[in-house]
């Protein structure tokens, strides 16, 4: 299918996520909150005296396939459902059938000014060795767009985002048809790398960041978990 002008762009990014997804937790990241399965690291970064802590986030659930939180995480129709975070989020740019531009904004982090984004999100499965699932992964990616100038008192977002699943089929019955929910689980990796734009108090963006990704990532997907339930299972 024909390249579009980000091509190249989206498969430098996805292919250095893919690097790192693999990378040991090494010293330097802190474990800065657990709950259940969820492991959310975090490393002190600042540059210009502006916090751009990156963030690594591990988690897996049961009844899930790494396509379906994929999907519901890159699909705009979903997104007001489970991101409470966002006064507004709009596709304004398609590039193909996996990748789009979306204008997004921030509900306001007080004292922070208000914050916009405009990122390519493409989602992609990579199918390893045939007895493996599919790893699927979903990357948000900051881009310039004339549709999304930026606009004082709005400050725009740096966002360098991936969301990388795996698909465990524990027990697999003999044929795949039979696969109920409970034999399967989805392992993943979310990797947050966000430079606010501007400055914003390192201790309030920090204390921010620690209740906020956490929130978002189990009210993410939990919400996967109640849409997919009752539906057939998406390999
Ligand atoms: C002053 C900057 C505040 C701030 C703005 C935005 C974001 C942020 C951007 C993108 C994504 S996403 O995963 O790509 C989902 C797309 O909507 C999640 C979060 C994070 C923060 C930092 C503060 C942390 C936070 C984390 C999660 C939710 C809200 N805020």
């Amino acid at each position: 299918n024909r390249k579009h002008r980000l091509a190249y762009d989206v498969e430098r990014v996805v292919q250095e996520h893919l690097t790192y997804v693999r990378e040991e937790i090494s010293d330097g990241w802190d474990l800065i909150h657990q709950e259940g399965e969820m492991k959310v690291y975090r490393r002190e970064v600042e540059e210009n005296g502006i916090v751009v802590d990156p963030l690594k986030i591990f988690h897996s659930m049961k009844g899930v396939t790494g396509h379906e939180i994929c999907q519901y995480f890159w699909d705009y129709q979903y997104r007001m459902e489970w991101e409470t975070t966002l006064d507004s989020t709009k596709i304004i740019e398609v590039l193909d059938p996996d990748t789009v531009i979306f204008f997004q904004m921030h509900k306001r982090v007080w004292p922070a000014a208000q914050r916009d984004s405009c990122f390519w999100s493409h989602i992609r499965c990579i199918s390893n060795s045939e007895e493996d699932q599919p790893t699927w992964l979903v990357v948000n990616y900051t881009t310039p767009h004339h549709l999304a100038p930026i606009k004082s008192p709005h400050v725009r977002l740096v966002a360098n985002v991936a969301l990388i699943c795996e698909t465990i089929i524990n027990e697999p019955p003999l044929n795949i048809q039979d696969i109920k929910r409970e034999n399967i689980e989805c392992k993943l990796t979310y990797v947050a790398f966000v430079n606010p734009g501007g400055w914003v108090p390192s201790a309030a963006l920090r204390s921010v960041a620690k209740r906020e990704y956490p929130r978002f990532l189990k009210r993410f997907t939990s919400y996967v978990l109640e849409q997919t339930r009752d539906k057939p299972i998406l390999f």
